[in-house]
């Protein structure tokens, strides 16, 4: 199985579970999300944790052995369409989720926790938006939620256009990353939420619902179709494939 979903003391937990490959995101993976989603909707849920497997890496994006073979532009629409909403359902639910970024987390890697209400970064992480190096963008919506969530345009613009990962310290300057911890992930994470968990979890919900009026418009959601149709637009191109098969046979 590509993840492992479980849930203790309020918090439900998704782990994506393919190390072997930082994580990468495959069709069982997507399918893995739309079960988190709907786990979260339980009503004793407090918290959801989104991470990676060991602590190399949360998230390396698409698996490119498995999405190479989609070549054209309604192909590869469909697998961000349908990426796309899932983060925006995950954006727009109300339980918070925290995006425990243990290491790598690049491309969709790097969209999905954009997609999370904080991220939690290990002080050894980076993370980005490295599309650009393979001739395409974001495309689950990770620019949208980013601009969204106030990251200032023009850092934004640079942040996504330079396809670079960047250091924990960037990240909390960008403010990108909510905060850095060091040591077992785990720990982190029951420090985090501690003083938010003695409340009733009707505060942590409602407060999220409030401070997500603007992400739960239909436009938003709108924009983030557009992200997916922007990047299934430039997925079709020779440039695209041509890269996608360069980092492939990089070994070879
Ligand atoms: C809208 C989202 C968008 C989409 O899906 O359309 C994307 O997310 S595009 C994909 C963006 N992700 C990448 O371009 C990352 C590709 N991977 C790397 O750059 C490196 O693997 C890195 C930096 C994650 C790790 O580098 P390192 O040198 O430490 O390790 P290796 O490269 O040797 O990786 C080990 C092993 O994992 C395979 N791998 C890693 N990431 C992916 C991936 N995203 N898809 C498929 N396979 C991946 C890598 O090929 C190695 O496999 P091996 O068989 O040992 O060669």
């Amino acid at each position: 199985m590509s993840f492992r979903i479980t849930k203790l003391d309020g918090i439900v937990q998704f782990q994506i579970t393919r190390p072997e490959i930082h994580n990468a995101v495959n069709h069982e993976v997507v399918d893995g999300f739309a079960l988190f989603i709907e786990q979260l909707a339980q009503e004793d849920v407090q918290f959801g944790v989104v991470t990676g497997e060991g602590d190399k890496a949360f998230c390396s994006g698409g698996d490119l052995s498995v999405f190479h073979s989609l070549r054209t532009e309604q192909q590869a629409l469909e697998i961000h369409e349908r990426m796309a909403t899932l983060l925006y359902k995950l954006a727009t639910q109300p339980v918070p989720v925290i995006a425990l970024v243990n290491g790598t987390a690049i491309g969709g890697g790097a969209e999905i926790a954009s997609a999370c209400d904080y991220r939690l970064v290990s002080q050894h992480a980076r993370a980005g938006f490295v599309q650009g190096t393979l001739a395409i963008t974001s495309g689950w919506g990770g620019t949208t939620f980013l601009q969204l969530k106030g990251i200032p345009y023009d850092k934004l613009l640079k942040f996504t256009t330079e396809a670079k990962p960047l250091p924990a310290d960037e990240l909390k300057d960008l403010g990108w990353a909510t905060s850095v911890y060091s040591g077992d992930k785990w720990a982190a994470v029951a420090d985090f939420v501690k003083q938010m968990k003695q409340l009733h979890p009707s505060v942590a919900k409602s407060y999220k619902t409030l401070l997500t009026t603007e992400l739960r418009k239909p436009e938003v959601y709108e924009r983030v179709l557009d992200e997916a149709r922007m990047c299934a637009k430039l997925w079709e191109l020779d440039a695209h494939h041509e890269a996608v098969d360069r980092f492939l046979a990089r070994k070879k």
